[in-house]
């Protein structure tokens, strides 16, 4: 079994980064808007204005209330779209019950959406003509490119079908020719699908949900997972000890997925800069 060190390929990655943006003449700048005082949320903006520090993009993180309305975070939104100086917005999920997350994605210029969250990216990227790709699943398939994983012809289960990692990570490993069980909460015979499976993602957020028997023997194993256990300790879906005697791969939690999911929100500004530098509109057919 090895490792895949999510950590070590997010600063390699990171520093390539720091060196395309270093030759840029317009440095690439992300608006980072949270609502409310989720911990959770608080730790993910911290480390995305760190990595944006490291790289040379410019970062902002925007703190509201708890109480903030749905009007005044659009209103927000539509500001930022306008001004020229902003290439990425990000507002962190979830947000408070008040304000309906469909709307709020919904606002952002699809330009800007370096989530790759607004329904315009969703459908390019289901439709085969990605340009803003959700972060999560695109720093899983970086991990894949650089630990030599082929993806052709392969069985890869994933489990959960959020729209922010299950689906679009479905999409992006059938782009690559694997053939994709997409399993949620009702699926029948759930265990029996992951023992065929040659490649595992789990975003389902229930620590030690995958165990040994539902892992074939050398099957490659990606915990997207970020759950606390009982004694409060940051855990991914996979009971790692025991199912990383069986797998090939298998990524840890933490310093795994977490580090390329910001370090692709990252690379998704860079893009964003120099598309929108260039005068690219996504809701035309410039690719
Ligand atoms: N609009 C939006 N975009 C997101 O990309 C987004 C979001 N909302 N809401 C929440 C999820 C989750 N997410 C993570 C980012 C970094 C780590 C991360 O840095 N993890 C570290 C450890 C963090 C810790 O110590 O708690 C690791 O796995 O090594 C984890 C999870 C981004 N998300
Ligand atoms: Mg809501």
């Amino acid at each position: 079994m090895k490792i895949i060190d999510g950590k070590a390929l997010a600063a390699k990655l990171q520093e390539e980064l720091r060196v395309r943006v270093e030759g840029m003449a317009v440095k690439p700048a992300l608006m980072v808007i949270l609502v409310g005082d989720n911990s959770a949320s608080q730790v993910y903006v911290r480390n995305k204005a760190r990595a944006a520090e490291r790289i040379g993009i410019k970062s902002e993180t925007l703190f509201l209330p708890e109480s903030t309305s749905e009007a005044e975070l659009l209103n927000l939104i539509d500001k930022y779209n306008a001004d020229e100086q902003w290439h990425g917005i990000l507002v962190q999920l979830p947000l408070p019950a008040q304000i309906d997350e469909d709307k709020v994605l919904l606002a952002i210029d699809p330009n800007k959406d370096v989530d790759g969250f607004h329904p315009m990216n969703m459908g390019r990227l289901w439709t085969g003509q990605p340009v803003m790709v959700p972060s999560t699943p695109a720093g899983v398939m970086e991990m894949f490119k650089a630990y030599d994983i082929s993806l052709e012809g392969k069985q890869a289960v994933v489990l959960g079908r959020s729209n922010i990692v299950g689906k679009p990570m479905a999409q992006l490993m059938m782009d690559q020719n694997a053939t994709v069980t997409l399993c949620h909460s009702r699926t029948q015979g759930l265990k029996a699908i992951c023992q065929k499976a040659d490649i595992i993602v789990s975003a389902i957020g229930q620590a030690e949900f995958v165990k040994a028997d539902f892992v074939k023997e050398g099957a490659v194993v990606i915990d997207v997972g970020m759950n606390r256990n009982a004694e409060g300790k940051l855990c991914g879906d996979v009971a790692f000890d025991e199912v990383a005697e069986k797998a090939s791969l298998i990524t840890p939690v933490p310093g795994g997925v977490g580090p390329m999911t910001i370090t692709m929100l990252m690379k998704q500004t860079v893009t964003a800069c120099e598309r929108l530098t260039a005068g690219f509109d996504n809701e035309r057919v410039d690719k």
